[in-house]
């Protein structure tokens, strides 16, 4: 396995190349882009790691799946899906487009920036920072890592230059999906964005979902089954944006990309993976990143479907 592993990441370290970190996020920019590591959480508990996965990077979008599992267990299944849909987008991750062409103004899905700062006000809290807390508590009991903590310098960078989730939240705003402050909903997701982790906390993250909502290592049931099967879904349909088909035909995973170059993928009750590389394709998601995934579902034989 290790072995496998290993030749996942020299296989295909080569991709990075056909990549771009992100630079709209100016602190993103300084990422490394030949970095390329994975790690896999068994729910058996035992971790496999291989190449850069030592790296540390910031979560970004791979924070809207505990932002989803948090507002599905605060809020419900009816009331959360009452103000973000659930269908897959054909547009990229950070289009406003459909919002003002659909009749109720929902975001299509929980994984468009749009659905995620609905998500995001809907969790329990009387402001910002006690949603935040909530949302950052989940990731490090997910992680089994309570040293989990912001990158600064990329809030900021996020904050500063954040205008188009800006006009995603006040347009949410104006379309009453957002019940308080909008500034204090989009503090708290540029800070959910800027949460710095590593493989192996992705990885351990995924290894829940895939153990039915169970922490492997203590046995704690952290959700329900029915929060991870909906969860899993939305990550097959929404989670690479509008490149899901094509990665459920390569990969066949449930997963979620980030453009800190991060994806998080679960094999159901097998193991949670994470991958890092940070040069991203013109969708966000991470372009070699994506090609070890496929080796991996490929030699594990790994797909869901
Ligand atoms: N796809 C992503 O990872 C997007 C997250 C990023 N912080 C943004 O809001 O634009």
């Amino acid at each position: 396995m290790q072995k496998i592993l290993q030749e996942a990441i020299d296989n295909n370290r080569h991709w990075t190349a056909h990549g771009a970190v992100a630079s709209y996020i100016p602190e993103l920019a300084k990422e490394n882009p030949d970095a390329l590591g994975v790690c896999i959480y068994n729910i058996d508990n035992t971790t496999l790691c291989a190449g850069d996965s030592h790296t540390k990077f910031t979560i970004q979008s791979v924070s809207k799946v505990v932002t989803l599992i948090c507002a599905l267990i605060d809020k419900g299944k009816e009331t959360v899906f009452s103000s973000v849909g659930m269908e897959p987008s054909a547009d990229p991750f950070n289009s406003m487009v459909k919002l003002e062409t659909r009749e109720s103004h929902k975001p299509l899905n929980p994984f468009i920036n749009a659905g995620a700062i609905v998500c995001t006000s809907m969790v329990q809290g009387d402001n910002g920072i006690e949603k935040f807390n909530r949302i950052h508590n989940m990731i490090k009991i997910m992680a089994d890592n309570p040293a989990i903590d912001i990158n600064q310098s990329v809030y900021r960078s996020e904050k500063l230059t954040g205008n188009t989730n800006r006009a995603i939240a006040y347009y949410l705003k104006g379309a009453g999906l957002i019940e308080k402050d909008v500034e204090d909903v989009l503090d708290t997701y540029f800070k959910l964005c800027s949460i710095e982790v590593t493989a192996l906390d992705v990885a351990k993250m995924a290894s829940v979902v895939a153990n039915n909502g169970i922490t492997p290592w203590s046995n704690e049931r952290l959700m329900s089954i029915e929060i991870c099967r909906i969860v899993k879904a939305i990550m097959t349909t929404c989670g690479l944006y509008d490149s899901s088909g094509q990665f459920s035909v390569e990969v066949g995973l449930p997963s979620k990309s980030g453009v800190g170059g991060c994806i998080m993928a679960v094999a159901p009750q097998n193991m949670g993976i994470a991958v890092i590389g940070p040069a991203l394709d013109s969708h966000g998601n991470s372009m070699a990143g994506k090609k070890v995934l496929e080796y991996l579902s490929n030699e594990l034989n790994l797909s869901i479907f």
